[in-house]
Order: C-alpha cells, then structure tokens, then sequence
C-alpha cells in the first residue's frame, strides 16, 4: 500500500431525521486540530435524503468540503447503503483519516467499512493526535480502563477511529467559515440490500440524555439506596439538575442504564459535576473527568475522586446534601 497516496481527514457526520448529532460536530472540531498539523483538508461525509441546510452546519463547524450524498436509500439508516456510500467515497477520495461517533450507528457502520477497505479499526478512543511521522495516534482504554493504550495503524491507509458522544470537545461555530459543498452521486448495488426498514416505532418512555445536561447530580454506593436517591432528586429539582450515578447504582437497580457515567457509560461533560458518595474508580473518573467543576462529598478523605474534585467536602452525603439542598431552595 502507497502510504502517500493517503490524504485529508474525513469525518461520518450522523444525522437523524435531518438532525446533525453532536458527536459529528464534536469530531469536525477533532478533525480540524488534525487536519491543521498535517497540513491537510477536513471533509464531511453528510449522507441523508431531503437534506437541507445541514452541509452549511458542517462547513461552520470545521469542515472545509462536505460530501453530501442525498438519496432516498439513506432516508433511514441501513448498514448496507450507508456502507456502500461511504465504501464508494473512501474508494475515490482515499482519505488518510476517517473518523466515525461510537453510536449505535457508528458503531455498525465502523467495522464493516473497515472489513471492506481492509484496515483497522481502533474503537472507543479517548485521544487523537498526530506522531511526527503523521501517523495516527488513536488512545482508548485497554484491560477494564487499567491502562491507556496507544495503537498506530502502521502499515495502512486509512486510519479509522471512532470516539463516543462527549468525549471531543465541539469547536466553536462561525458562520462566515468558507467552504465548499460537493454532491455525490452513489452507484448501488441494490442486490445487496437485505434489509428494508418497513416502521419506526419511537421510544414512548421519556429517556433523559445525561450528556446533555449542564448540572449533573451523581450518586453512588456511599448514597445507598432509592431513599439516598431521593434526596438527590430533590436537590435536582431545586436546580434543574440532573440525576445521574455510578455503576454500583445501576447494577443495584436504582437507576436506569441510561444514567450511568463511566467506561460502559456515558461520557459527560457538564459545567458543574457532584460526585456524591462516589469513590473514584478509573472506570468512573473515564466518564467524567473532563467536567468543566466537579464537587465530590465522600466520608474518606483518601477517596480518588479527590484528585480530580475542584473542590471536596469530606463529610456524610445523607447529612450534607439535605442541608444544602435548604441552602440552595432559600
Ligand atoms: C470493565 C469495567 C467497567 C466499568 N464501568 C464503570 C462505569 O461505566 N461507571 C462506573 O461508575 N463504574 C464502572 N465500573 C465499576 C468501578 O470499577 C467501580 O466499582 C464503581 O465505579 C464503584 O462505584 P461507587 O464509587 O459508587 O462505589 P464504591 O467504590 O463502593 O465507593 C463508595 C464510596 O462512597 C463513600 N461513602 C460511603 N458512605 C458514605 C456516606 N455516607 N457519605 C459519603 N461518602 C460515603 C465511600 O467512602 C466510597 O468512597 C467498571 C468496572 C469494570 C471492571
């Protein structure tokens, strides 16, 4: 393989129902930072149908061409037409970098492209930077989040990575970026199609996304129970917090799987994070230390959630939280 024939950094933009998701604009701001020390381009992959002015979001968030493919095979997410797309455009345009979110889109589009361009697939990374080799430096954690691994796609082309929602940091959006839009014409292979999407059925239960919450409460064992849950919940409210936990509560039945932070969590980011309770484990601080403030309450003053804290109360969370909890409510 001709290494050098490689160029530009490619990102998967995710939309649905014509709504562009997060992560891809948290990924064109990656792909910029990339782009930038390798001298390159940074091209969106927009793949939709009756798309509108999603091309112009991209091109504000970093992209500097956006490859819109508008069809109505790609109305709703099928792994084949989207993997045929995306196969066709990494044919032409041989990008040395393609980036895709770890959704539960991303996360079956990603292998099957990399099965089909023959080259690896680093999932889930955490970091991403360029060697001075250009070649790609893509972290995640490795052995249950014990340790971080660094893994290089040596010896083909491209580089493919995906990185969970919350993780990048979405680059600031200019509306006067300059940028070009190019529509791309798909050969399908139609015999291929196994699937036909025939209903969506829409989840009726109102689930929270916690990534997007800006105060998150956190409880975790040292919280104890529902009845501990409670009076966070209270606290929440008097805030327009969120509600969130550790592993431990979610195993326990307390919360819900889709309030849990951490490695086999979410990924959050709020502007102020309460660890209650909590003790610290890496696969806890993996979800959440990158919180803008974070305040842990914990009864040992040597739990590791102290090294990330901005601040910590060394105390008994069922004592403090329900008086500030009055505090906050005066
Ligand atoms: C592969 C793998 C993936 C994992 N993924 C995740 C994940 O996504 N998210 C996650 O959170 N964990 C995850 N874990 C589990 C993780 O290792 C920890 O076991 C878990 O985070 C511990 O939860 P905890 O802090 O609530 O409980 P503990 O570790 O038991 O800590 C409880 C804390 O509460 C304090 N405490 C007790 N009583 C009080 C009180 N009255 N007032 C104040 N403080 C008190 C204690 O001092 C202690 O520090 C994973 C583990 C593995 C192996």
């Amino acid at each position: 393989m001709d290494k050098a024939q490689y160029k530009n950094v490619y990102v998967f933009v995710e939309q649905r129902e014509g709504v562009i998701q997060n992560v891809g604009l948290e990924l064109l701001g990656k792909a910029r930072e990339l782009a930038d020390a390798l001298n390159e381009k940074v091209y969106a992959m927009l793949l939709g149908h009756d798309l509108t002015t999603q091309a112009q979001e991209c091109i504000a968030y970093g992209a500097d061409t956006v490859l819109r493919v508008d069809a109505p095979e790609l109305a709703t997410y099928v792994t084949e037409p989207y993997a045929q797309a995306i196969y066709q455009i990494i044919r032409d345009n041989k990008p040395s970098i393609v980036l895709i979110g770890a959704t539960t889109i991303g996360r079956d589009l990603g292998p099957r492209l990399s099965a089909r361009v023959e080259t690896g697939l680093t999932a889930d990374c955490t970091g991403l930077e360029v060697s001075e080799e250009r070649d790609l430096l893509m972290t995640r954690p490795a052995f249950g989040g014990n340790l971080m691994a660094t893994i290089i796609c040596k010896e083909h082309r491209p580089q493919m990575s995906t990185v969970r929602p919350g993780v990048m940091r979405m680059g600031q959006r200019d509306e006067n970026r300059k940028g070009t839009i190019e529509d791309v014409k798909i050969n399908f292979d139609k015999s291929k199609f196994r699937v036909r999407v025939l209903e969506t059925v829409k989840q009726t239960k109102n689930l929270v996304d916690i990534t997007e919450a800006h105060v998150l409460i956190s409880g975790g064992r040292g919280v104890g129970n529902a009845e501990g849950f409670d009076m966070l919940r209270a606290m929440a409210n008097t805030i327009g917090a969120e509600v969130s936990a550790s592993r431990a509560m979610v195993d326990a039945g307390v919360l819900g799987h889709e309030r849990q932070v951490g490695q086999t969590g979410k990924t959050v980011r709020p502007d102020l994070y309460f660890a209650m309770g909590i003790s610290g484990a890496i696969q806890h601080l993996a979800g959440m230390e990158e919180s803008e403030y974070i305040i842990a309450i914990n009864k040992d003053k040597f739990a590791p959630i102290f090294n990330v804290a901005d601040l910590g109360i060394v105390g008994d969370v069922r004592k403090i939280v329900p008086l500030l909890t009055e505090k906050l409510k005066r």
